[in-house]
């Protein structure tokens, strides 16, 4: 025997390799932290030396805002200590193992929102991961509706009767893009059965979209008795907040056979009970419902999260999971693969640094040579124990039918399941249970799959970064200005949340995953810190620069060098990476103005929010993000032309930031021009006064120049501009000596 394994090893699974940067990175990292500590050296020695009260704040701001930057610096040096790269050998696993021992699969697809999240979108992402190829009998889809809504159900009902045409089509052709909307759009040559498949996918999608834009099911498109009960389950008093448990048995894989008798994934739609007086916790709540309800009938070992918006663009993605999960139920500490997050519909230079190529490309390359990346929500394969404690603490379930070593053998739409069902998703069921505290997606959070990462990451287990050539997902990312800054603003909130609570990565992330890794974590949960340098980098000099006070040094001192250094070495390595993850010069432009951007709206207002939350005085939910916009808003978007619009608070500390820099600009140059004031002093406000105003063009042209209605409101524009001018008497008066 072992001589015959000696002659024939089992095929790769896997392989790694380290990034060539990597030693490159460590000698950058100790030289910028020598020049780190030497310009924390200048701006402490002219903290002790002012003499003014002016100059004491200004040195004290200064301070401040580079000890921040001069953290989230180090934090990031953590993703650059050895990252790794990764290759999967997806044709391997079937030559070890027969397909009929491949592990079940259940996948959880989210949707909260029949208006912000279409229901036809959230059926493509289902159809597209029916038609894995995997044994559709092993496949189970489950789709929680937060919305609790008859549309959402309908689309699934028109979505089961097409999945029986559309999976033997797909096998049949070999198709790679499985979702049909992607499919359609990306081909216009058809043979005569596409033709005919198109033709009832369209008129599916019809019926969906009518029945949304009514609002409600019309009789006529009620075909069955068993869907009239359904939806008779939605009583006169049901809402959104306040209805019973709804569970629909859509398809069933040992019954439902497709067009060409093969056996069908199963696909369920749940509605969790939800009542106004019980807390529901969001999305972290309804993935909590599904692990439960899955559990009780189908209890595979592995579980796909998925969000309304991510459809598979990869029929082998979960052949990918098994090189590194093969045996779901063996003791490794691996506990989720991870798939980066990729988007559809991104402009040509990604105006709003949408993409997050550091968040879902960049940096988890670095966490996953440490202990993996963190979790993000969808498009993320978990082995189903890692839910029920640490690698070597298993802890028992409350009831036998969530262990993991249940064996569901009554069929799933007898009684006694339909009763433990609607049990399982009542909205009481979690009381005095450790449910979404030490048991399943974790709550306390805004941002869940930050969270739930990072605590399944603290107990022990370790997670994959897999990032195949082409994208195993795509989702839909926000295209207006105002839809992007409200979801960052939910994840600074969200963030902070666990930044301080008794779980900090600084304190507890450091002890139980060791420096690197808490680091990691910190670096990515402060991110909205960054809003306090940011924000008084955008200010403090200007208005110095209009009152003639000089904060840097002159270009002549050896001190001005130590600064073009930090500022060429972080924005070079950023751009140096960038680029070698397929970035594009413009997209990296965008990228860097967006996130000043985001330091003096959401994350700003992230903050502040969050401290006012903390002391009770307000609190935010789970705002959804819009997938739908008008014709005219997507081709100003095509175009890469900003989107205001709407008139956000978020748009007026903006506007504000973009006036100032641009009248303390004008001012420092006529001061140059006509009153013969040396540059040299200035050079460094004139600088990033000017790289603002460099970086604002498309504001300016927003407030003066546009006349369509994406342009800056009247509103804000003239807030703003008396708002600047308040600041500027303000630090006229301040700022005197
Ligand atoms: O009460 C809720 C709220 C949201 N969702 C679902 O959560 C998903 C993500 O919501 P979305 O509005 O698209 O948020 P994004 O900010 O785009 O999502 C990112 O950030 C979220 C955390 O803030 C993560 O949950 C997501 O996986 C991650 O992609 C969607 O499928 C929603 O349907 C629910 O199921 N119930
Ligand atoms: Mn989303």
């Amino acid at each position: 025997m072992e001589a015959l394994s000696r002659a024939c090893p089992p095929p790769p699974l896997h392989t790694f390799q380290p990034s060539r940067l990597t030693g490159f990175n460590r000698v950058f990292a100790a030289g910028y932290t020598c020049a780190i500590l030497a310009l924390l050296y200048h701006r402490s020695l002219k903290l002790i030396n002012s003499t003014t009260l002016p100059s004491y704040f200004i040195s004290l701001s200064m301070l401040i805002s580079d000890l921040l930057l001069a953290f989230q610096w180090t934090a990031t040096q953590s993703y650059r200590m050895r990252p790794i790269y990764r290759n999967e050998f997806p044709d391997n696993p079937g030559k070890m193992v027969k397909e009929s021992d491949f592990p079940p699969l259940d996948v959880f697809i989210c949707t909260a929102d029949p208006y912000k999240e279409p229901p036809m979108g959230v059926a493509n992402t289902a159809l597209s991961v029916m038609a894995y190829d995997y044994p559709p009998e092993k496949i189970s889809v489950y789709v929680s509706d937060d919305g609790g809504s008859q549309l959402t159900l309908f689309a699934f009902m028109e979505a089961a009767k097409f999945a029986s045409h559309w999976l033997p089509f797909c096998r049949k052709n070999n198709l790679v893009e499985r979702s049909p909307e992607a499919y359609f759009a990306s081909t216009n040559s058809w043979s005569s059965e596409a033709e005919e498949i198109k033709t009832m996918y369209d008129s599916m999608k019809f019926r969906v979209e009518n029945v949304v834009e009514r609002g409600k099911v019309g009789d006529e498109y009620i075909t069955g008795e068993e869907d009239r009960k359904a939806f008779l389950k939605w009583t006169h008093g049901s809402t959104r907040q306040n209805h019973p448990t709804i569970i629909q048995v859509l398809l069933e894989n040992n019954k439902d056979k497709d067009i060409t008798s093969h056996l069908m994934p199963t696909l369920i739609y749940v509605s969790r009970e939800k009542s106004k007086t019980s807390p529901h916790h969001f999305k972290a709540g309804a993935l909590n419902v599904l692990l439960r309800v899955s559990a009780a009938m189908t209890n595979a070992p592995l579980i796909l999260t998925l969000d309304c918006d991510m459809h598979s663009n990869d029929p082998s993605t979960p052949l990918r999971v098994l090189c590194y999960l093969l045996n779901p139920h063996d003791q490794s500490k691996i506990g989720y693969i991870q798939f980066p997050q990729y988007f559809k519909g991104i402009n040509k230079n990604d105006t709003y640094g949408c993409e997050y190529k550091r968040l879902f490309q960049i940096n988890p390359v670095g966490f996953d040579g440490l202990a993996g990346p963190n979790y993000f929500g969808t498009g993320c394969f978990f082995r189903r124990r890692v839910f029920f404690g640490g690698p070597l603490t298993l802890l028992s379930s409350e009831i036998p039918e969530l262990g993991l070593s249940h064996v569901v053998n009554k069929p799933i739409q007898s009684q006694p399941i339909f009763e433990l069902l609607h049990k399982l998703a009542g909205c009481n069921y979690e009381n005095h249970t450790k449910w979404g505290y030490e048991v399943g997606f974790r709550y306390g959070s805004l941002v869940e799959d930050y969270y739930t990462g990072y605590r399944l990451q603290c107990g022990g287990w370790k997670s994959i970064f897999c990032n195949p050539k082409r994208a195993a997902f795509l989702g839909d990312a926000p295209i207006t200005l105002v839809d992007l800054l409200n979801q960052q603003k939910r994840w600074a909130i969200g963030l902070l949340e666990v930044v301080f609570s008794k779980f900090s990565p600084l304190t507890y992330g450091i002890k139980s995953m060791g420096l690197l890794m808490g680091l990691a974590y910190a670096h990515n949960g402060m991110r909205a810190f960054c809003s306090i340098p940011i924000t008084i980098y955008a200010f403090l000099p200007q208005l110095a620069l209009l009152n003639g006070i000089t904060i840097f040094p002159m270009v002549s001192e050896p001190w001005f060098l130590l600064y073009v250094f930090l500022f060429i070495g972080a924005y070079g390595q950023d751009l140096l990476e960038f680029i070698l993850f397929d970035g594009t010069i413009q997209r990296w432009w965008n990228d860097q103005r967006i996130w000043m951007i985001r330091g003096v709206t959401c994350n700003l207002f992230g903050s502040v929010e969050f401290f006012l939350k903390s002391f009770g005085i307000s609190a935010q939910g789970f705002n959804v993000t819009s997938k739908v916009v008008d014709d005219e808003q997507s081709n100003r978007y095509e175009q890469g032309v900003f989107e205001f619009g709407v008139p956000s608070p978020m748009f007026v500390s903006l506007t504000t930031a973009a006036i100032i820099n641009l009248v303390s600009f004008v001012w420092g140059l006529f001061l140059v021009a006509f009153r013969g004031r040396q540059l040299e002093g200035m050079f460094l406000q004139m600088f990033i006064a000017g790289f603002v105003v460099v970086n604002s063009l498309p504001i300016y042209e927003a407030m003066v120049l546009r006349g369509d209605k994406g342009r800056m409101p009247v509103r804000i524009a003239i807030i703003s501009t008396f708002l600047a001018c308040g600041l500027v008497a303000t630090a006229s008066i301040a700022l005197r000596d």
